[in-house]
């Protein structure tokens, strides 16, 4: 059952999720992130990310540039962030930390 919050409340809320999220950046609507990989690492990482993104019903823009994976999420609709796209951030931190510990 989704909990109702008036719109400061929620804003609040995402705002504590992201200062948890350390490294992503708020761009407009959506958040993104950088990540210092190698190419098999960027592999194995792009293929968790697809599996929660999928069961999370978000689809994460993901490319590579100059040796790094650049991520950034967005809200389909209306871009208003929600618990789905914090939710695959925090999901892709997880990743990132097995991969590069
Ligand atoms: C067109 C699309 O917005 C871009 O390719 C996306 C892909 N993912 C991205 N990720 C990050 N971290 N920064 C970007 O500017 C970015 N751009």
């Amino acid at each position: 059952m989704l909990i109702k919050r008036p719109w400061g409340q929620r804003r609040d809320y995402l705002t504590d999720a992201l200062s948890q999220l350390a490294g992503w950046i708020r761009d407009g609507d959506c958040i993104k992130r950088t990540l210092q990989l190698d190419d098999v690492q960027h592999a194995l990482l792009t293929e968790r990310i697809t599996v929660a993104a999928d069961a999370l019903g978000v689809r994460p823009q993901i490319r590579r540039l100059d040796g790094r994976t650049q991520i950034k999420v967005c809200h389909e609709a209306d871009g208003a962030l929600t618990q789905a796209e914090v939710g695959l951030a925090a999901r892709i931190e997880a990743a990132y930390t097995q991969l590069t510990r």
